[in-house]
């Protein structure tokens, strides 16, 4: 008996016993098939790869080591824990909308904000331009859309603030986390907030405080700083998408997009934020282990890129 191994195996639609039409039918299903199975190994191809590559320097983990920080950044974090109160921050919005504090374009602020040396950073020596250029490179290094690589590279600009209204660092750098509710055990340096005076407020002291869960956390009064105050400059100014404001304004929220606090007051629309702020944040931490950027090569790019989203080019801060 002839094994099926030595048969032939071209198909013969006379032999097998079907016609024609039915014949070109089932090519056409195995073609579609064989697109799919293309497509979803593609899909799969690309999910492996959409963790942000990074080989550089150090090892993830060697980052955000609060512990073993120096002082300088310890007695950061305490000024700062014990001096953003409800009060304070409602004081520094008001403030913030009362006046425009300089005008300049975004390649101009850059260079304003270099002489800045971030106290509450552990883990760069590098001037603010360098880090802003390191984060969009990373990002546009793994193909990344444009809209996604500007916000890499405006996302500290907000630490202007320090030349402007600011009291020090401490309402300018830094992690931030709610106000109006008690301190949760998952921002840096709890024990810190004992000092703070709405650590036993009656009601600010409380889990919820001023807030109800599902509200949103647009509603939600954050410590003021650099992302509170960019959010709004960029928000009105520019034509960057909802996910890259997202980005800007709670990039700094460690205690809500790394440590999972405060997830009882999201609403729909901030399980979409929390995904591109997670996108995000590897290009803002790890690439400050990669290579110093030369930015005079890197700024023709940019500013390309700057006039795309920011069409009046000189922008109000
Ligand atoms: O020290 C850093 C730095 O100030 C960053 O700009 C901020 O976004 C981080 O949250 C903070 O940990
Ligand atoms: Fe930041
Ligand atoms: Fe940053």
């Amino acid at each position: 008996m002839a094994s099926v191994a030595n048969q032939p195996l071209v198909f013969n639609a006379e032999r097998d016993g079907l016609a024609l039409e039915e014949t070109s039918d089932k090519i056409d299903i195995v073609n579609v098939l064989k697109a799919n199975l293309n497509r979803e190994l593609c899909q799969a191809e690309k999910d492996i790869h959409e963790e942000a590559t990074f080989d550089a320097g150090k090892d993830k983990c060697q980052f955000r080591q609060y512990e073993a920080a120096c002082d300088r950044v310890k007695s950061f974090y305490r000024e700062q824990h014990e001096k953003q109160t409800v009060a304070y921050n409602l004081k520094a919005r008001n403030a913030f909308k009362s006046k425009t504090r300089a005008e300049m374009t975004v390649w101009e602020a850059m260079e304003k904000l270099n002489t800045l040396i971030d106290e509450s950073d552990p883990d760069t020596s590098l001037s603010q331009i360098e880090h802003l250029l390191q984060s969009a490179e990373a990002i546009r290094r793994d193909g990344k859309p444009r809209w996604m690589q500007l916000t890499g590279l405006i996302h500290d600009l907000g630490k202007l603030l320090f030349f402007f209204d600011a009291q020090g660092q401490w309402d300018v750098v830094g992690d931030t986390f709610p106000v109006g509710c008690a301190f949760d055990e998952r921002i840096i340096y709890p024990h810190t907030f004992k000092g703070n005076p709405d650590h036993d407020h009656e009601i600010y002291g409380t889990k919820n405080g001023i807030y109800t869960p599902g509200c949103g956390l647009d509603n939600i009064m954050l410590s003021w700083g650099h992302d509170e105050y960019l959010y709004h400059v960029v928000k009105d100014q520019s034509t960057l998408p909802d996910e890259s404001l997202a980005m800007i304004r709670y990039h700094s929220f460690y205690p809500w997009h790394s440590a999972g606090a405060y997830m009882e007051f999201m609403d729909e629309k901030d399980e979409m934020m929390l995904a591109a702020v997670r996108a995000f944040n590897p290009y803002d931490l790890y690439s400050k282990s990669d290579d110093v950027p030369r930015v005079e090569d890197l700024k023709p790019y940019y500013m390309d890129l700057i006039n795309e989203f920011f069409p009046n080019r000189v922008v109000r801060w």
